[in-house]
């Protein structure tokens, strides 16, 4: 999934909120989108969503289920917890939707709040109805606004799991935060936003290892390909034990 020279204003005579930005976002990573206050986060944060349209340049690759959380949960709504996410699963083409609401809300402790109305509930709860409707069905992409806002601690703790099962599976996790939360998260890169323009960079030197499978006759070309483009290679060895 790529951003495209993407720029986008609101109104026609207003400001360049965002100004020509490009970036791509690897399938089975997560990007962390920081930038101060009113810099530009959730704007590019929507637009990668495909909730606000650019007002030029455009996204490509996104994938077909996309889990949107915005950083305040909409709850000025008459339905129930269950009611909604019912329907936010039926939406989504999710069959057997009971089971699923069932399993997602005893993981993040929303089953005592199953029958309460949305405008009922605190802002962390509602906020963790929005997550739960972001993932009832496995999002290829899943975009997270600030997600901490409001949330409980065993909700925080878990919010790292949630975003690996995501990647695990080759989807795309976006998350903006302007509170230096995302350690946690262990982003694998930063765009950082000022001015209207995205500068990408490292999110940390912290190391990963990633085991590779290639034919026999192509592993001293693949070693050097690695080693010339700075990356260490630790071991070859044989691959009996190894499925694709
Ligand atoms: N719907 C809108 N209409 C007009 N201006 C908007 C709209 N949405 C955002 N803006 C403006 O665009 C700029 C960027 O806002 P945005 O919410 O994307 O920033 P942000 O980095 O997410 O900020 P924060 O960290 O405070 O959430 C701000 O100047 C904001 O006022």
């Amino acid at each position: 999934m790529a951003l495209q020279n993407v720029s986008v204003r609101f109104g026609r005579r207003g400001p360049w909120v965002l100004s020509g930005v490009n970036g791509v976002l690897p399938r089975g990573t997560v990007t962390a989108v920081t930038g101060r206050n009113g810099a530009g986060k959730t704007t590019l944060l929507r637009v990668l969503a495909g909730v606000l349209p650019a007002s030029r340049g455009s996204v490509v690759g996104r994938p077909a289920v996309v889990g949107w959380v915005p950083e305040r949960f909409p709850a000025e709504q008459a339905w129930t917890v269950r009611q909604y996410l019912t329907t936010a699963g039926r939406v989504r083409g999710l069959v057997v939707g009971a089971a699923a609401i069932s399993a997602w809300a005893e993981r993040l402790f929303l089953t005592p709040f199953l029958d309460t109305r949305l405008s009922e509930l605190s802002k962390g709860t509602a906020q963790k109805v929005g997550l739960v409707q972001a993932l009832l069905v496995r999002p290829g992409l899943l975009v997270l606004d600030e997600p901490w806002e409001g949330l409980d601690a065993a909700t925080r703790s878990e919010l790292p799991l949630l975003v690996q099962e995501v990647i695990s599976a080759g989807g795309v996790c976006v998350v903006s935060d302007h509170r230096g939360e995302l350690a946690g998260l262990r982003p694998d890169a930063e765009w950082r936003i000022a001015e209207g323009r995205l500068t990408s960079v490292a999110a940390s030197a912290e190391a990963r290892v990633i085991e590779v499978v290639v034919d026999a006759g192509e592993v001293a070309a693949v070693v050097a390909a690695l080693r010339a483009d700075g990356h260490v290679v630790r071991s070859v060895r044989s691959a009996e034990a190894v499925s694709r």
